[in-house]
């Protein structure tokens, strides 16, 4: 992809942290990864980790493009992960900061973990670049948010994209069955249990239970590895 143009090094965003840990989930958990956590959030969901990342918390800081990617590539990682809050809650802005950091060069997967309230079509359209790829959450009725998900998001994921449910009881757990069935997606399904309230024996039971082969467990080795409520790792 070629460089953006040199304005768009000067674009600013709110950011919370950027630093280097290992990939917690996916399927590129265990790699090494660089994340890059932006400021602000369109959703407010119950069980959210990330409280810190949007009102009345505030921005750490206000970084230009050109100092996100400057800090991004500091690190020896190759694989980075664009998290918020919801980091394509900026449009345009959210998109150069894409282009910006598929330009280095230095980025073999570049996964960006999206809350399903935001249109994908813009960013899959303009951004043409293989190692970019949506993580792309479906918000269940536990999360108090799934009335805002976007449904049309699901038939536009592609193989290489991940669609994962946080799944914080049976009812969840159903209702995440019943989106599968009712909206076919090339994604590969993920299903994450919600730390506080879904002991993960009890997911893998139901999804043995009712046959889910397709779909991933998805534990989140952060959470196992450091106290659950540690930033920055
Ligand atoms: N290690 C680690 N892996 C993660 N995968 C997604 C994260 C997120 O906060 O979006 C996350 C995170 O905060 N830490
Ligand atoms: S979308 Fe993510 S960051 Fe936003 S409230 Fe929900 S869990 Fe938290
Ligand atoms: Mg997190």
């Amino acid at each position: 992809m070629k460089r953006p143009d040199a304005a768009v090094y000067d674009v600013k965003l709110p950011m919370v942290e950027i630093f280097e840990t290992v990939e917690g989930e996916g399927t590129r958990a265990g790699f090494p990864t660089v994340f890059v956590r932006l400021f602000g959030c369109n959703l407010r969901c119950t069980w959210c980790d990330t409280k810190y990342s949007y009102p009345p918390a505030e921005a750490e800081h206000v970084l230009t493009i050109g100092q996100i990617v400057e800090q991004a590539t500091s690190y020896s990682s190759t694989h980075l992960c664009l998290t918020g809050g919801e980091p394509l809650l900026y449009g345009d802005k959210s998109a150069s900061l894409i282009e910006a950091l598929v330009a280095t060069g230095r980025f073999t997967d570049l996964h960006i973990e999206t809350n399903g309230a935001i249109d994908l079509g813009m960013f899959l359209e303009r951004i043409d670049a293989p190692e970019v790829r949506y993580i792309m959450d479906y918000k269940l009725p536990d999360s108090g948010e799934s009335d805002k998900m976007i449904t049309a998001n699901l038939v536009k994921l592609r193989s290489q994209d991940e669609l994962k449910f946080v799944i914080g009881s049976e009812r969840d757990f159903l209702a995440a069955k019943e989106v599968l069935s009712a909206y076919p997606t090339a994604a590969l399904p993920l299903f994450s249990p919600v730390w506080e309230t879904m002991p993960p024996a009890r997911l893998v039971s139901l999804m043995l239970e009712h046959g889910l082969s397709r779909v991933k467990l998805n534990m989140q080795l952060h959470k196992i590895i450091w106290d659950p409520a540690k930033r920055g790792v």
